[in-house]
């Protein structure tokens, strides 16, 4: 029987990161019947130990009672000075706590990578505060894979629908650019890559071995025949053939307007009377025009997943919420959702290794 080992890195300790953490072990020690049961897993927390038990004082005294018993929680301790640790409030960002929250990833990848666990779930962290610390990255997620060596990974969502069972997978071909710079990071190579690691990723981590991908298109009604921009008829619907071509097993779609590119999805999260078409993965051109609809659709569930690491990594997919922190009312279920997901993801990448 597999047992994957989950690190849970506890975030920037001004937002909501360890509450979170705290509350969604609570409600995942009490699953309810209607969850499917994860496998049996090992979850150590990576963090610091006087800022973990401030936050679990906080919540008693928020009158939050169910709580994991806090002797049984397995923490990898990463030690930080008094000094620093005395500047961290929360719902204030600051150089500290961004110093904080960086040196739990970076704890938390290194055991991964030496071998220690199977998968990090990341709470989240503020890219300002890591930049006010000095560590000038886009996000966690070009920190792990700078870390595990590779350059090719990508950012996807996955939720699935309280509603009606459904799941929605949407991956982002760029992510944390200016808005002026997307027409110009986007090309047929960049594609490719991405679409390439999809297609790894439905096969390995989902089973998807015949998927269905929808590709949005970056202008409104995707470029109307060239008259509201030309990147489709230049270059994307001609890559999309060639993609179609390359991979006979695969049906590719688009490039969809990326208005309507979530009709059907919401159709197929919320439930309607009719049969719904849909996709196994949508593939967004940026941030926004994938995000607005996953949080619209699914904030309260969907899961930022990396793929392209050689270890699983997940990520609730709200951010630090500085405006809560600290008063106990923060809402836990991207982050339970993060950890069942880090938990099956690597379940089924130890049993692959195991056949293999
Ligand atoms: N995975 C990560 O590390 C992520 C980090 N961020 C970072 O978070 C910081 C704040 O970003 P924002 O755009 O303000 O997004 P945010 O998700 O932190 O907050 C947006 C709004 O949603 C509310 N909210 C967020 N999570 C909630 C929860 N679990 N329960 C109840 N309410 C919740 C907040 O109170 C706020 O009103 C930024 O520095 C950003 O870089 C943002 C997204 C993901
Ligand atoms: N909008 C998603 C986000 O900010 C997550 O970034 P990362 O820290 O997981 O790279």
């Amino acid at each position: 029987m597999v047992q994957p080992r989950v690190a849970i890195a506890l975030g920037d300790p001004a937002g909501i990161g360890a509450e979170v953490v705290l509350k969604a072990l609570a409600a995942l020690a009490d699953d309810s019947p209607e969850d499917p049961p994860e496998p049996p897993s090992k979850i150590t927390l990576v963090g610091n130990r006087a800022l973990l038990e401030q936050t679990c004082d906080r919540l008693v005294q928020a009158g939050f009672s169910y709580l994991p018993d806090f002797s049984t929680l397995d923490l990898l301790e990463v030690p930080l000075d008094s000094a620093l640790v005395s500047q961290i409030t929360p719902g204030a960002e600051s150089a500290a706590s961004g110093e904080a929250s960086f040196r739990f990833l970076q704890t938390a990848i290194a055991h991964t990578l030496a071998g220690k666990f199977d998968g990090i779930v990341t709470a989240p962290i503020a890219k300002s505060a890591w930049k006010a610390a000095g560590h000038v990255y886009p996000g966690q997620t070009e920190l792990l894979a700078e870390q595990a060596g590779t350059t090719r990974f990508g950012m996807m969502f996955v939720g699935r629908s309280p509603h009606t069972g459904w799941t929605l997978r949407a991956l982002l071909a760029t992510t944390h650019i200016p808005l002026r710079q997307v027409p110009d990071a986007l090309s047929p190579d960049l594609m490719t890559r991405k679409l390439g690691l999809l297609l790894d990723s439905l096969r390995d981590d989902f089973r998807i071995l015949q998927p269905r991908v929808a590709i949005a298109g970056l202008n409104p009604h995707s470029g109307e025949r060239g008259q509201l921009g030309h990147e489709e008829l230049e270059w994307l619907t001609p890559w999309i053939h060639q993609m179609r071509q390359q991979h006979p097993y695969l049906t590719l779609d688009g490039p969809i307007p990326p208005d309507t590119l979530w009709v059907r999805p919401g159709q197929a999260w919320f439930g309607t009377s009719r049969p719904v078409q849909t996709h196994d993965a949508y593939l967004a051109l940026y941030h926004d025009q994938g995000l607005i609809p996953v949080k619209l659709m699914a904030f309260d569930c969907a899961v930022n997943t990396t793929i392209g690491l050689p270890f699983v990594r997940t990520s609730p997919d709200h951010g630090t919420a500085f405006d809560i922190a600290g008063r106990g009312i923060a809402d836990a279920s991207s982050m339970k959702a993060a950890i069942r997901l880090a938990i099956s993801l690597s379940a089924q990448r130890l049993i692959l290794q195991n056949q293999s």
